[in-house]
């Protein structure tokens, strides 16, 4: 199993640049289930959890290939027969695999697709998919752990979300290009990469319309065809990287980002002192002389999002003052907190907040990622510490991050990957 090794303490400069998105990535590769062909995407990010998404559609018949290691392209044939089904083996290691539910049950009338079940932040239950997809006519039964979906034909109908979610946001959206007449969504998530996604299905032959706000309008049609598409840039990876040089006292500019996407991100990262410039396609980051502490609630989008909560918490950790941090989208994402407290932050957890007295200095040590964010804020706080971090448990980072450890050496960390 592999670890990061960073010794700490050396101010990032230069230039780096964002690899697509992985939350965009995801339910894009599975919106190939919906037309016979073969679709081709750009700008898709190499991570363990693309691969899991194509072992995924490989697994049910398609055929997928991806242009070697080093470049970005994958192609998703939907040619011979498809076997409707994720089983458990690789919906345990994704959550995010509940996303072929509604196109397999849209184009191929049944889906049985194991229940993510809960992860390190929190319970996460799909009870909204699967309202969604009872409301365009879909059957649902729970068995040995599957959610089985039967439709001979959705019927568009309405749709309104008890709860704002992303990816029941797409599942729902994708079930409903293929039904027969108009669906209407209320309450939908409004994250850019929902936008893409429909803006991806729309390039296929559908109509949707509303994307991007919390009224969704989709007339279903009778087909789709394949696509050529380039996902968008990563909005969580971008801001990692803002913080990088944030905390590290540097001066980085972080290109192919859409700058709108981080408007939240980049509010707080101006109250805390830093300097944010747009320029040539990209965000220069550049730190002050001394971090202020700012609070935080999460919210969805276009609130400050809960994927860049425990970074910020890492930056926190180390600025003048005392700040608030409000986690309100998931109730257990606080795991990183002990692991920033063995490294010298000074942070306490009250429910649903976490109250972070800024100190004047972290000191390395070795610390355990318990999810992908948490990954990150350690190793963020592993820039600014004082000798020798390691953070074991990779994996969650490899889940969502394309090299972090490369991307951060071109800009002048001492940080590099070693087998634990
Ligand atoms: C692959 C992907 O895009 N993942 C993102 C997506 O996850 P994901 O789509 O899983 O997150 P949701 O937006 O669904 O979850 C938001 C909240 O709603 C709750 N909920 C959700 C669905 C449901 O049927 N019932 C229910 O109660 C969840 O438990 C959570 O508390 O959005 C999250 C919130 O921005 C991000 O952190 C994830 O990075
Ligand atoms: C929580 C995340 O991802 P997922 O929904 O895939 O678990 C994340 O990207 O931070």
């Amino acid at each position: 199993m592999d670890k990061i090794v960073i010794k700490g303490g050396q101010a990032l400069h230069g230039e780096v640049q964002v690899s697509g998105a992985k939350n965009a990535a995801l339910p894009i590769l599975a919106s190939a289930l919906l037309a016979d062909g073969t679709s081709t995407y750009r700008n898709v990010p190499d991570l363990a959890d693309v691969a899991t998404m194509l072992k995924v559609l490989r697994t049910m018949g398609c055929d997928t290939e991806r242009d070697g290691d080093t470049t970005d392209v994958c192609r998703i044939g939907v040619n011979g027969h498809i076997t409707p089904e994720a089983p458990y083996d690789l919906v345990k290691t994704m959550r995010a695999s509940v996303v072929v539910l509604g196109p397999l049950v849209a184009r191929f009338g049944r889906a049985r697709v194991s229940m993510p079940g809960g992860c390190a932040i929190g319970a996460r239950p799909i009870d909204q998919h699967l309202k969604g997809l009872k409301a365009l006519g879909a059957e649902i039964h729970l068995t040995e752990g599957y959610v089985e979906a039967t439709a001979k034909q959705l019927k568009g109908g309405t749709v309104n979300f008890d709860v704002i979610t992303v990816t029941g946001t797409e599942n729902v959206m994708m079930a409903a290009v293929l039904a027969k007449g108009r669906t209407v969504m209320e309450n939908c998530a409004r994250e850019p990469e929902v936008e893409e996604l429909a803006k991806v299905l729309n390039k296929m032959g559908a109509r949707i319309e509303g994307a991007g706000t919390s009224i969704i309008t989709i007339e279903g049609v009778d087909g789709l065809k394949p696509v050529e598409h380039a996902i968008l840039p990563d909005r969580i990876e971008a801001g990692t990287l803002l913080v990088a040089a944030a905390i590290s006292g540097g001066n980085v500019l972080v290109k192919r980002v859409v700058p709108e996407h981080l408007d939240a991100v980049v509010e707080k990262l101006r109250e805390t002192g830093c300097t944010i410039t747009a320029e040539a396609g990209g965000l220069r980051c550049q730190a002050p002389q001394r971090l202020e502490a700012v609070n935080i609630t999460t919210t969805e989008y276009p609130g400050f999002p809960t994927d860049m909560q425990a970074q910020l918490m890492a930056l926190m950790s180390v600025s003048q003052g005392t700040s608030v941090i409000s986690e309100n989208i998931f109730e257990n994402r606080f795991m990183h907190v002990p692991e920033l407290d063995r490294l010298g932050a000074d942070i306490s957890i009250q429910g649903h907040t976490a109250v972070v007295k800024g100190v004047k200095g972290l000191s390395g040590a070795p610390v355990m990622a318990t999810d992908l964010r948490a990954s990150a804020s350690l190793i963020l706080a592993g820039l600014r510490a004082e000798g020798r971090t390691d953070v074991s448990r990779v994996y969650h980072l490899d889940r969502g991050y394309e090299r972090l450890e490369s991307k951060l050496r071109g800009l002048g960390a001492d940080i590099r990957r070693e087998k634990a």
